[in-house]
C-alpha cells in the first residue's frame, strides 16, 4: 500500500499549522483534520483547512512521503463545481482534475491543493451569471467584466501555510496558468519545474481556451 501523509502520520484534531498563516494582516488558515480518500487511482491523505474569515473549506490531497525535501508534483486546483463534479465541457478543469491525480498517482508522490475560489473568485452564482453573458456573446472575460468583476480574483497566498503545514519545500507544478506560477515563487513557494496539463480541448471549450491564452497569458498550444 502507498504510505499516507496526514492522519497516519498523527496530526491531531485542531492542529494549528504552526505558521503565522499567509497572506494580508488577519488571514487566517486553520489546519482541522485528516482521513483517507481511496480513489481509482490511489489512496490518497485527504487534509481539511478553514479560512477563518471566510469559513471556506480548503482541501489538500498527498500521496508519499511529501516532506522530504524533494520538489513535490502538484497541482492547485481551483474550484469549479460545473467542471469538476458536473462534468461540464464548457471548461478544462474536470479532465485537468482528473490528469493531476492521475499523475501523481502514478508518481506515488505528490500534492493537490484545492481551493475553494469557484469561478475564478466571483461564486458559483456570478459563474452561472457570467456563463449567461457568455451565451450571448461575451467571452469569458468580457462576461466578469459586464458584471463588474475583475477577470481573475484568485489568490494563492493560503496555499503557503497549506504547503508549510507538511513541509512542501518546492514544486513541480502542473499548470499552464503563468499567473500561479509568478504568485506562487512570490510567496516563497520555488516552482522547480513547471508541467504543461492541456486536456479536453472540445468545441465547448474552445473559445474558454482561446481566451484564456489571448487575455490571460495561458501557456496553450491551439492544437492537442
Ligand atoms: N468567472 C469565470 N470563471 C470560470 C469560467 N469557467 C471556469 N471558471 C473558473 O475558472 C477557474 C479555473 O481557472 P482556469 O482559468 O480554467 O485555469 P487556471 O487555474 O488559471 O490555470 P491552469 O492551472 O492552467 O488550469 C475555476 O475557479 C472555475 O470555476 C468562466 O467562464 N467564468
Ligand atoms: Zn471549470
Amino acid at each position: 500500500m502507498l504510505p499516507l501523509h496526514g492522519a497516519d502520520a498523527g496530526l491531531v484534531e485542531n492542529e494549528k499549522s504552526g505558521d503565522e498563516p499567509g497572506g494580508p494582516a488577519g488571514q487566517q488558515l486553520d489546519y482541522i483534520t485528516s482521513s483517507k480518500l481511496p480513489t481509482p487511482w490511489a489512496t490518497f491523505g485527504i487534509h481539511v483547512f478553514v479560512e477563518a474569515a471566510t469559513g471556506k473549506e480548503h482541501l489538500m490531497l498527498t500521496l508519499g512521503e511529501v516532506g522530504d525535501g524533494e520538489p513535490v508534483l502538484a497541482r492547485v486546483h481551483s474550484e469549479c463545481l460545473t467542471g469538476d463534479a458536473l462534468f461540464s465541457q464548457r471548461c478544462d478543469c474536470g479532465a485537468q482534475l482528473e490528469t493531476a491525480l492521475k499523475a501523481i498517482a502514478a508518481q506515488g508522490r505528490g500534492a493537490l491543493l484545492y481551493m475553494r475560489q469557484e469561478g475564478r473568485g466571483i461564486g458559483l452564482v456570478n459563474k452561472i451569471r457570467a456563463y449567461r453573458l457568455q451565451d450571448a456573446g461575451a467571452d469569458t472575460v468580457e462576461a466578469n467584466e459586464q458584471l463588474g468583476f475583475p477577470a481573475d480574483m484568485r489568490r494563492y497566498d493560503l496555499c503557503k501555510p497549506m504547503l508549510d503545514h507538511f513541509g512542501i519545500a518546492s514544486l513541480r507544478l502542473m499548470t499552464n496558468n503563468p499567473r500561479k506560477v509568478d504568485t506562487l515563487e512570490s510567496l516563497g513557494v520555488p516552482i522547480v519545474e513547471r508541467i504543461p496539463i492541456q486536456v479536453n480541448r472540445n468545441p465547448f471549450n474552445e473559445n474558454y481556451l482561446s481566451t484564456k491564452a489571448a487575455k490571460l497569458g495561458h501557456w496553450l498550444k491551439e492544437r492537442l
